[in-house]
């Protein structure tokens, strides 16, 4: 990963008249109508609403875990709506890192080696592996720590090893549900500042749901959801 000024400026995500709605039994409930989002590259942005409005589903839907019903999602120069489901997960193996609440670590293996897997999928060598695993340890502060398993590692630092993680292939957009959701108030405080410092020093571009005002305070731009409609963004 290269460190970089930051640069805001040409839409890496543009969103455009999204609709989404899931089928319970007979009932079709309607979650998003009618989103419009820009995101530019560089940019670090909150999404904030009441619980149900849609944040999730709409990350889902970027980050191409999911599919609309209509409109078109355009993320780093693809329309993903139009990618089968192998495009697409090659796509979202290159473009996004993921990090999620409860840090989705596997259990068995050390930090280093839930740092590793993502880069299975590339065409690396076993040292070259490691050697990017650690270049991501180092930076989110655990060089010291790779040893261990997750359950060896406070919460904080679970999440800095899955931050490590979703950086190491150097993807194009990070997007982030609810990362300090599961941490005490000094733990979340090193996750939001290592966020915002890959966002500041490596000009990543990030996605972050919350309900935390803190987490949002640091984004450079909130969205608010409601209803399944987004409103103008304020900061
Ligand atoms: N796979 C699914 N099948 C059926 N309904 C779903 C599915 N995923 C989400 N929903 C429903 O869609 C609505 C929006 O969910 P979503 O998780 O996007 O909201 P959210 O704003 O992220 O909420 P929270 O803040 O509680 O996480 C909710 O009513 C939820 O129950």
């Amino acid at each position: 990963m290269t460190r970089s000024d930051p640069v805001v400026g040409k839409p890496l995500v543009s969103v455009e008249n999204i609709h989404k709605s899931y089928r319970r039994g007979s009932q079709s409930i309607s979650v998003l109508r009618g989103i419009d989002l820009s995101v530019g590259r560089g940019d670090f942005i909150a999404l904030m609403g009441p619980s149900g409005s849609g944040k999730t589903t709409l990350l889902n839907l970027i980050a191409g875990l999911d599919r609309p019903d209509q409109g078109s999602l355009i993320v780093a120069g693809t329309d993903i709506t139009q990618l089968g489901e192998l495009d697409l997960a090659r796509w979202r193996a290159i473009h996004i890192g993921f990090i999620f609440q409860f840090y989705n670590l596997l259990p068995v293996l050390t930090g280093l080696e839930n740092v590793e897997l993502p880069l299975l999928l590339r065409n690396l060598s076993r040292r070259e592996r490691r050697e990017h695993a650690m270049t991501a340890l180092e930076l989110v502060g655990l060089a010291d720590r790779v040893k261990h398993t997750p359950r060896e590692l406070s919460g904080g630092q679970q999440q800095r090893v899955a931050i490590a993680r979703a950086i190491v292939t150097d993807p194009t957009l990070l997007v982030a549900d609810e990362p300090t959701g599961d941490l005490d108030k000094n733990s979340a405080m090193e996750v939001l500042e290592l966020l915002e410092q890959l966002n500041r020093e490596f000009n990543k571009t990030i996605i972050m749901v919350t309900h935390d005002p803190r987490a949002a305070d640091k984004a450079r731009l909130i969205h608010h959801l409601d209803k399944g409609t987004l409103e103008s963004p304020g900061k």
